[in-house]
């Protein structure tokens, strides 16, 4: 994802300053090293790097730490401010009667960040519409379509017409019961003429309050001469970053916030309408130097709840980190991780986690689908009670036996007790990492209901 190397590189540097209470010039030298290393390396366009890099050397040389602050917390504090700077505010979108209109080339997600949007303005009240006026691409009206009834949104196309403006004022005039109305618009290979007309015009009938620039987060240096393009035409007052989930390096995207002076409003994160992020700048960078995201994670853990339909009091999470953990709890917690998204994702949010343990589990351990679920609820109905209690104890025989009172396959069980092992060890790895006992209080911060924006998380910031 976008920096992931900041944050792993940078973790490192700043891990060797623990216990100093001052810094050298070296030190600082060797971290805004680091920076522009990483930075580069993403696709940020060099002067940016430069100007960020400079601010934070200035800032570590000149400032003095509060008495009492070790230096590693205060290079931290630094390089975070300077980061949130340079990503600045999101795009403002007030949750009220509005119009929003999509640019971008082709691929870059348009359709389906329509289709997110409209479903997280859903998710906070309001009635969205979305309106497809892309006539270029085959498949694009049915895509669409799709997507918009996958969101339970209002939708206005036309699959017979060759007008996008003319879809365009239709589908206001047809979705006027709606409150936010999304207009997804044609992408090309490249910024055409035809296509800086059409979406002139397009934005001449529409008359957006907002319009966002969606881009792949794997654009790299061509990010600039494409926002630079679309703001001269149509004025682009955010951006929407794409495919995070993905190997991305999305310093193009940063660039482009810079290029067109304005901010970021959405992250895209699958393929999924779910799969969206309204931009937190201070939750977004906190993840990138491996500082975790609480809010996020937390309002994540209570939507898992609503969805699993549990109980909280069912769902002990310091369970899993006592390591009290029987495949009952198992097929507990692959149903709420199931309903928290990839647990790779998750990961990225709890504070200290970031790439390291992450990189370490096999690729298995993160594939927690339905399907998968389903067919580890069917074998585990042929178990007795202790053999759940304490899957250690199973052997060649009992598998015989479970494989055939369940219809599956050996192999399916042995995968079943794999998983279990599998899992177990990780829960062990949440275990020894960073302090226990500020993972318990949040764990419990967040049994207690800190959702809804992290409002319950107050004293848990990147620095508590
Ligand atoms: N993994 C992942 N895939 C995404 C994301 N956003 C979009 N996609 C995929 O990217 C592809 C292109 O997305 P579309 O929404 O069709 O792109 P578009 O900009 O509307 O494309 P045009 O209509 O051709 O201009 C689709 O296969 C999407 O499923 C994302 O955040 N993550």
């Amino acid at each position: 994802m976008v920096l992931d190397d900041l944050g792993s590189s940078l973790r490192g540097t700043l891990d060797k300053l623990r216990g100093k209470s001052r810094l050298s010039e070296e030190d600082i030298e060797e971290i805004v090293k680091e920076i522009q290393r990483s930075l580069l390396s993403a696709d940020v366009d060099v002067s940016l790097v430069m100007e960020l890099s400079d601010n934070i050397k200035e800032r570590a040389l000149e400032e003095e730490p509060p008495a009492g602050t070790p230096a590693r917390d205060f290079v931290l504090r630094i390089v975070y401010e300077e980061l949130v700077d340079l990503i600045g505010d999101s795009t403002e979108l007030p949750l009220e009667e509005q119009t929003i209109l999509l640019a971008g080339l082709q691929g870059s997600g348009k359709t389906t960040s329509a289709a997110k949007m409209a479903w997280w303005f859903s998710t906070k009240g309001l009635r969205p519409a979305v309106i497809q006026t892309d006539t270029f691409r085959p498949g694009a009206y049915d895509q669409a379509e799709e997507m918009a009834e996958r969101a339970e949104v209002d939708f206005y196309g036309d699959p017979d017409s060759e007008d996008p403006v003319e879809i365009a004022r239709e589908g206001l005039e047809e979705t006027s019961d709606a409150d936010v109305h999304i207009v997804d618009t044609a992408g090309r290979h490249a910024l055409e003429d035809d296509l800086i007309a059409e979406i002139e015009e397009i934005e001449d009938v529409v008359d957006p309050d907002t319009s966002l620039l969606v881009l792949d987060a794997a654009i790299g240096q061509g990010a600039k001469d494409q926002a630079q393009q679309f703001d001269e035409s149509i004025g682009i007052d955010g951006v929407v970053i794409t495919k995070l989930d993905g190997t991305a390096k999305g310093g193009g995207a940063l660039t482009a916030v810079d290029q067109t002076d304005s901010s970021i409003a959405f992250l895209g994160t699958g393929e999924e309408v779910q799969d969206v992020e309204r931009f937190e700048p201070d939750g977004f960078i906190s993840r990138l130097l491996g500082m975790g995201d609480l809010s996020q994670l937390a309002e994540r853990v209570e939507r898992a709840m609503e969805q699993t339909d549990m109980e909280e009091e069912d769902w002990d999470p310091e369970d899993m980190l006592q390591g009290q953990f029987t495949l009952n709890d198992m097929q507990k917690q692959m149903e709420a991780m199931n309903n928290m998204g990839p647990l790779d994702q998750v990961m990225d949010m709890i504070p200290g986690i970031g790439g390291g343990i992450k990189d370490q589990l096999p690729e298995d351990a993160m594939d927690v689908t339905q399907e998968r679920m389903q067919t580890f609820t069917v074998i585990m109905d042929s178990m007795t009670e202790a053999e759940k209690e304490y899957p250690k104890a199973i052997g060649a025989s009992q598998i015989q036996r479970i494989a055939r009172g369940s219809g599956t396959e050996e192999e399916q069980v042995r995968e079943l007790l794999q998983q279990y092992k599998m899992m177990e060890r990780t829960m062990k790895q949440f275990q020894g990492m960073g302090s226990e006992q500020e993972m318990q209080r949040m764990m419990q911060q967040m049994q207690q209901g800190g959702g809804g924006g992290g409002g319950g998380m107050g004293g848990m910031g990147p620095f508590g």
